[in-house]
């Protein structure tokens, strides 16, 4: 099955079907949320024997706080010492909350976490071994209140040096469920994160990676919803009757996986020819060597055949570096449209080094205007940002590869509110989305938290972060080779969306694969490696 990240609205409505069904009550879903944490919790810090242990237990004034409660008396029925904590009023908490507020009451003491203090309202407890952060979960939509920000300051929550370790139930207090963006100056921090049913996107987009910790999934039984078939690809959110972003709503996002490429490792018989034929434009002479990386991406990933297009003083540069991938002269836009005319060159590569000058443009014009699938990279992105006809020639057969600053310059208002404090739950998922629709093609948004977008509203993440980081992939070139994989993919004959998710996803992989040391022409090299750890080990 293909993961699904399950935006804030999305769980709750998982939710509110399974507890309309009457298959399982809302208190007994908080009383396995709990008691998964609590597992979580033994497995993450085994524990040193009989020593009882000692936690401290931030609840808030919603279902949160609920999970707060069973955690903490689940813990105290293990032997912990248990000391905790309320934010907000316990006569207005929701009612699971305030049953299980209830039944620890009998067996403990709730403290008040005032909204004004004027002195330490932790002092109750002494040296504990652990807190527990069940302020707020995926109900927040806004900045914490400065009582909440001062007491997760006070036990270390947003610092790396903490004096005990924090677990955070659903989300650490402060952090956007679908951005992965704090929601406040404070940035929190968990060493653990404990959720339920599935991973949200403020898991893995952004700062959620470095705010929540190692993430543990705990199954509460809402069943297989949220999950897709493995093979689920673009456009078919809106056929299964799924939420897309053309509904104006926020999008389904799908993780992509080893599921999306294995298919890939495996050629179907055939002449060259049918596995298409990538065209790869390259810059004038002494600024090749971009293309020539892309180009070689495109042919490892099984392009039939791949041809590197120069401006004549670049040929014997080309030429003296390129043995299996082909050569021909490109000086100019009329150029290009004469090379086009030779219909078995199915995919158009271009933005690597090739400069922003009129010759440029004039291959980006020539380019566009011929229909040809196109990847458009780098300089191109630059040329099309300065040209208001170039960017609505545009069309749904083109993959758009931009980097941060690349894509400020090509959607500056979406960027601008992608980084407005005040917009902390507009996520990169929802950039990327609107960045797509209004470009009409596919954006591949790049990042560790890289997210593919089509304008029918589907949306996939590729989350290069913690045990599948890839620091190495930050050097001159790597992205050269990623607008290859993409050319050399669709030349196979991908769509647009699907070439760009498998692309990204390969690109880490092979980054991973060969680990300190990676210099982008080494990327290309690892891609038979990963196909046959692909088909031996099933990863
Ligand atoms: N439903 C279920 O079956 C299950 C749910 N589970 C658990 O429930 C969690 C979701 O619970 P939830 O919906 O009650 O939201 P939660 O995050 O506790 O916060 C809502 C409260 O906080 C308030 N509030 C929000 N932001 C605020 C702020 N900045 N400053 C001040 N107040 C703020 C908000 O107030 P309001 O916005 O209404 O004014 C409301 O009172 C979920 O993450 C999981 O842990 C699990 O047990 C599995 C079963
Ligand atoms: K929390």
């Amino acid at each position: 099955m293909a993961e699904i990240l399950l935006n804030a609205a999305r769980m709750r409505a998982l939710e509110q079907a399974v507890m309309v069904s009457g298959l399982v009550s809302g208190r007994e879903l908080m009383e396995r949320a709990g008691r998964g944490a609590v597992a979580a919790i033994e497995t993450e810090w085994p524990g040193p024997g009989t020593m009882p242990r000692r936690a401290g237990v931030l609840c808030g004034p919603g279902n949160n706080g609920g999970d707060g409660f069973v955690v903490a008396r689940l813990l105290r029925e293990k032997g912990w010492e248990v000391e905790v904590f309320l934010y907000g009023d316990p006569e207005k908490l929701p009612p699971d909350a305030r049953t299980n507020y209830e039944l620890w009451s009998k067996i403990g003491e709730v403290h008040n976490l005032p909204e004004e203090h004027t002195e330490d309202p932790l002092l109750y407890v002494g040296r504990p071994d652990l807190w527990i952060d069940a302020v707020f979960g995926i109900g927040q939509t806004r900045a914490l209140p400065d009582a909440v920000v001062d007491v997760l300051h006070r036990i270390g929550g947003g610092s790396s040096d903490r004096a005990a370790p924090v677990v955070a139930i659903d989300l650490p207090s402060g952090l956007s469920s679908d951005s992965g963006k704090p929601l406040q100056a404070f940035r929190p921090a968990a060493d653990l994160t404990v959720t339920f049913h599935g991973r949200k996107p403020g898991h893995l987009l952004a700062d959620g990676p470095a705010c929540c910790g190692n993430v543990r999934v705990v199954d509460i039984g809402l069943g297989s919803g949220g999950n897709l078939p493995s093979g689920w690809k673009s456009g078919q959110a809106a056929a299964s009757g799924e939420t897309t972003r053309a509904e104006g709503r926020m999008p389904l996002v799908r993780l992509i996986s080893a599921e999306d490429v294995r298919a890939l490792s495996s050629k179907e018989l055939g002449h060259k020819y049918d596995h298409g034929h990538a065209l790869v434009l390259a810059g004038p002479m002494g600024r090749t060597g971009a293309a020539r990386l892309s180009a070689r991406a495109a042919l490892r990933i099984g392009a039939g055949l791949v041809t590197v297009a120069a401006p004549g003083s670049a040929m014997m540069e080309c030429a003296a570096q390129l043995t299996a991938i082909m050569l021909r002269r490109c000086d100019d836009g009329a150029a290009l449209r004469d090379l086009l005319d030779d219909s078995r060159l199915n995919v158009v590569c271009l933005g690597p080094g090739l400069g922003t000058d009129k010759r440029a443009a004039g291959l980006v014009e020539a380019a566009l205007a011929s229909g040809r699938t196109c990847v458009l990279d780098a300089d191109a992105l630059t040329v099309i940002a300065g040209h208001e006809s170039l960017f609505a020639a545009l069309h749904g057969s083109c993959v758009l590869t931009p980097h941060a600053g690349e894509f400020a310059r090509l959607f500056p208002d979406i960027a601008e509110r992608l980084n407005a404090p005040e917009e902390a739950t507009y996520s990169k998922v929802e950039a990327a989305g609107d960045a797509a629709s209004r470009a009409g093609c596919t954006v591949l948004f790049k990042g560790p938290d890289t997210v593919v977008a089509d304008a029918s509203g589907c949306v996939a993440l590729n989350a290069a972060v913690r045990e599948r980081a890839a620091p190495w992939l930050a050097t001159a070139g790597t992205g050269d080779v990623l607008t290859g994989l993409v050319g050399g993919l669709l030349a196979r004959g991908l769509s647009p969306f699907d070439a760009a998710c498998s692309a990204t996803w390969l690109h880490v992989e092979a980054a991973r694969a060969f680990g300190p040391g990676l210099v982008s022409e080494d990327l290309p090299e690892m891609l038979p490696h990963i196909f046959a750890s692909l088909n031996t080990s099933g990863c």
